[in-house]
């Protein structure tokens, strides 16, 4: 049975679709993203999903695009920033190296602000929508992860480095 290398989890705008492709480039592994696979598997967009089906139907395609993809993928797998809320997927996340790429409210808002592909973000007070994300959703990313990395103030390529040193083997590191 095949298992990610590691499976990167975290708020919208933490950098999951940016630091994943590096950190699978960085261990020499293959890189999916459980969005893409949904986007694929429906040939519609995310923000069409949620508009034409509402959250309750996204998050059901995405327990399934998750399980999937955690039972045929061994390399790098990035999850959707909300991935971790559905009780099966926690459950299953259990068994697997699971990264929580953390961001700030600051730094959260503005690499976020620019684009209107994230549904969730879409209201009058995108601050305010995103801290409360922030406080109901990190205790759920800490209970999932096996390791935790800052991202304010730190590149792609930093963040990489550090996770590609923590996630080596112990034997290769001596
Ligand atoms: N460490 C970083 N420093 C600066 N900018 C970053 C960093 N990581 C990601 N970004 C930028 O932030 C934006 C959001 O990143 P990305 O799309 O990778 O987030 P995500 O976690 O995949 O979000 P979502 O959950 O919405 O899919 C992008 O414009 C990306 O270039
Ligand atoms: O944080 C979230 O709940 C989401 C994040 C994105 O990755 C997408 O999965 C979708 O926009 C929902
Ligand atoms: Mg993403």
């Amino acid at each position: 049975m095949v298992s990610p290398r590691a499976v990167v989890v975290g708020p919208p705008g933490s950098g999951k679709s940016t630091v994943g492709p590096l950190l699978a480039a960085a261990l020499g592994v293959a890189f999916r993203d459980s969005d893409d696979d949904i986007v694929a598997r429906a040939g519609r967009s995310i923000a069409d999903i949620f508009a034409d089906d509402g959250e309750p139907a996204f998050r059901a395609l995405e327990e399934e695009a998750v399980a999937t993809a955690l039972a045929e993928h061994d390399g790098v797998l990035s999850l959707g920033g909300g991935a971790p809320l559905t009780p099966g997927t926690r459950a299953r996340l259990a068994e697997h190296t699971v990264v929580f790429l953390n961001v700030g409210l600051a730094a959260g808002v503005q690499r976020t602000g620019l684009s209107s592909a994230r549904p969730l973000l879409a209201g009058v007070n995108p601050r305010a929508t995103f801290k409360k994300l922030l406080d109901e959703r990190v205790p759920v990313y800490r209970e999932v992860a096996t390791v935790e990395v800052v991202t304010d103030e730190r590149t792609p390529a930093e963040i990489v480095a550090d996770l590609a040193a923590r996630l080596a083997p112990a034997e290769a590191k001596e």
